[in-house]
């Protein structure tokens, strides 16, 4: 385990925040002069103002609201939700909390606990503080602290830097936090590196005592401790299921990986140890294709400790189908590009282009009908890029008013316009800085505001609404329509030199009616993410709720296929029956439409027929179930199995009769 980071006491490692002298009133007026934009040069020489204003500048620029009174609170479905993602830290951290609580009882503050958004999870501590915190300040279980939500605080810096700080009454950003102090460490995972929460020991200004860092740092590292006790025990049930699955697939290569995604062992050959080399570094590898995958569930709470991934034959029996049985995609791989799934050769060839163009960094236009994961692909876009530790920020051009939009792009400085932030605020192009700017629906941006992004596109430069000071920010550009640009520059809509701006690289999404074999994965993927999300054990369809589904056109791709899959299954206990779909998906699938969308389970029945007639012909060939398995590049235990789905008497052919493991 790497060296635990709270060794650093301090808010800023070359100036240690919690050295200063705490002058309170001194602090105000810096705060008061910053917001009304007063400062003089003098003042911004100490580093301890440095810190402070540099801190309150991050704020301000992103957008925080300084006259803020209240914490934001999630909704109830949101907040439990992320509870129960977060089971493991509150059955580790509750207990201890409570312990040392028990210590406390007649010190005026209250300990809290976050998850790794800064979301509180639990209260505890002085009575009178708590109900304090809750009306004057919104501090209460479900409310939200980090710093984008409420600006400088304890527990929100503690996340941002990763390291345990101080925060000490007026140099809180926002006025409405004032009246308190807080002293919060972050809590680390078993890596070291990764936050999973923070401890937090807030008091009203006048009792704060600089001891509370002490202890906030020593609860961190007890939960710490037995979070990574627990991470043990989950690795070693990991590979115990990692085995079971060798033993089961004997012949498959496969690879364990844990909670977060992270490879903890592979089948011992030089393929799996590259893949995993490539997965450690990059986070997955998408160059390989993944046959399936299996959960590892905690044996009490079922929840993911982890993922058997059984890849797909590097050559072989699939390669020998998809280059004989060309029209059909019905039994291609599913490949993964980040979330976005699908079997469909062109989607997949896709999918290896934008991995590259993702590291070249250039613009990239996705062109594709509404819901077909036009944002998906852009977020991965920017995952897979050299820019994946900046910002990601998409904005809908379609849904800014249109007097609006410069100021929403570019930012604007104090009394720009009427109704204005009083103390400006930051545009887009600076909130993406150094990161990804997804610009969905561009084909909606109005000419006045095309002129003004072909600006900045050429030479990364612009000024906020009100000031003359150019800023540069660059940001790639990443932009989606579902509109045909060059119908609209024919038109006289859309300007040609911003689309050759735009389009230095662009890609199509086929819509899901032109890829029909996306419809079982999409099915498969939504029917799994619901069934976590509605805790349900298991989701099963019937066959014919499986064909109305294949059947059905899906205008709206796949966000329509996921709400028909969620509204199924909310009317059903998981057995999802023709009962439980949607009625325009069984009007689409009533035996008269059957002419233009039944093709899929045609194909369906003669890859069946197909795939029989190549294993048949086989084994007439080398009439040893062996030499078969070993032409297709199949295990035998596969071939056997297919023996069976494909009603194939073997000894027929072999003209013996051939038992499973009999070496042949
Ligand atoms: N191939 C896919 N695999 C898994 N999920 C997908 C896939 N395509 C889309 N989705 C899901 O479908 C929903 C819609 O996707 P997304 O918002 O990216 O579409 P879009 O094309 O940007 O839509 P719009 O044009 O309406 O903004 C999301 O929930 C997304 O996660």
């Amino acid at each position: 385990m790497k060296p635990n980071p709270t060794l650093h006491m301090g808010f800023h490692d070359a100036t240690p925040y919690v050295g200063f002298h705490k002058d309170v009133r001194g602090v105000r007026g810096l705060w008061e002069r910053f917001n009304a934009g007063l400062l003089d040069i003098e003042e911004r020489r100490t580093p301890y103002h440095q810190l402070l204003l540099g801190e309150w500048q991050r704020c301000s620029s992103l957008g925080v609201d300084v006259a803020m009174t209240k914490g934001r609170r999630l909704s109830d479905d949101e907040f439990r939700l992320r509870r129960e993602a977060e089971q493991l830290l509150l059955e580790t951290s509750v207990p201890i909390v409570q312990d040392v609580g028990h210590f406390l009882v007649d010190v005026p503050g209250i300990m809290i606990l976050t998850e790794r958004t800064g979301t509180v999870l639990h209260i505890t501590g002085d009575p009178a503080v708590r109900e304090r915190a809750a009306v004057q300040s919104g501090i209460v279980e479900g409310s939200q602290w980090n710093e984008l939500t409420a600006g400088t605080n304890g527990m929100g810096t503690a996340l941002a830097k990763g390291q345990p700080v101080h925060v000490f009454a007026t140099e809180h950003f926002c006025e409405g936090w004032h009246s308190w102090s807080c002293a919060a460490s972050p809590i680390f995972d078993a890596d070291g590196q990764t936050v999973l929460g923070i401890i937090d020991f807030t008091t009203i200004e006048a009792d704060f005592r600089d001891q509370a860092l002490g202890l906030t740092v020593s609860v961190a590292n007890s939960i710490q401790a037995r979070m990574a006790l627990h991470r043990e025990l989950e690795r070693r049930r990991l590979l115990t299921a990692f085995s079971d699955a060798a033993r089961h697939y004997p012949h498959d290569d496969m690879l364990a990986l844990d909670h977060a995604g992270r490879p903890v062992m592979h089948t011992p050959n030089e393929r799996c140890r590259q893949i995993t080399e490539r997965w450690v570094s990059a986070g997955s590898d998408d160059t390989v294709a993944v046959r399936t995958t299996i959960d590892v569930e905690a044996p009490n709470s079922g929840t993911r400790i982890g993922t058997i991934v059984l890849l797909a034959k590097p050559s072989g029996y699939q390669r020998v189908f998809r280059t004989e049985f060309k029209g059909t995609t019905a039994i291609e791989q599913v490949g993964r590009f980040g979330e976005f799934a699908s079997r469909d050769p062109d989607t997949r060839r896709m999918f290896d282009d934008l991995q590259r163009i993702a590291a070249a960094e250039v613009n990239v236009l996705i062109i594709g009908e509404t819901g077909t994961g036009k944002e998906l692909l852009a977020r991965q876009v920017h995952a897979c890029s050299p820019r994946h530790n900046e910002p990601y920020l998409p904005v809908n051009c379609g849904a800014i008013s249109e007097h609006l939009m410069e100021s929403t792009f570019f930012g604007y400085v104090k009394g720009a316009f009427s109704g204005a932030d009083p103390r400006g605020r930051a545009g887009y192009f600076e909130s993406a800085k150094g990161g990804t700017l997804f610009l969905d629906e561009v084909g909606e941006l109005p000419p006045a505001m095309q002129v003004a992004l072909l600006r900045v596109l050429e030479d990364g430069s612009f000024q906020r609404v009100g000031s003359c000071e150019t800023i540069r920010a660059s940001c790639r550009i990443i932009a989606a329509t579902h509109r045909n640009l060059e119908e609209l520059i024919a038109q006289g809509r859309f300007r040609q030199d911003l689309y050759f701006r735009l389009k230095v690289v662009q890609r199509t999404i086929k819509p899901l009616r032109e890829r029909p074999c996306d419809i079982d994965v999409l099915v498969d993927q939504f029917a799994e993410v619901m069934r976590r999300k509605h805790r349900l054990v298991a989701v099963n369809f019937t066959a014919e709720a499986r064909d109305a589904l294949k059947r059905y056109h899906w205008p709206g791709n796949a966000r329509e296929v996921r709400n028909a899959i969620e509204a199924a299954l909310l009317c059903s206990d998981g057995d999802i029956g023709l009962e439980c779909l949607p009625p325009e998906v069984l009007r689409r699938a009533e035996p008269e439409d059957r002419s233009a969308s039944a093709v899929p389970i045609e194909s369906m029945a003669s890859v069946r027929d197909y795939e029989r007639q190549i294993i048949v012909g086989m084994l007439r060939k080398y009439r040893k179930v062996n030499q078969v398995a070993q032409a297709l590049g199949i295990a035998r235990s596969t071939l056997y199995r297919k023996f069976a789905e494909l009603n194939i008497n073997q000894s027929e052919f072999t003209g013996a009769d051939i038992q499973p493991g009999a070496d042949y």
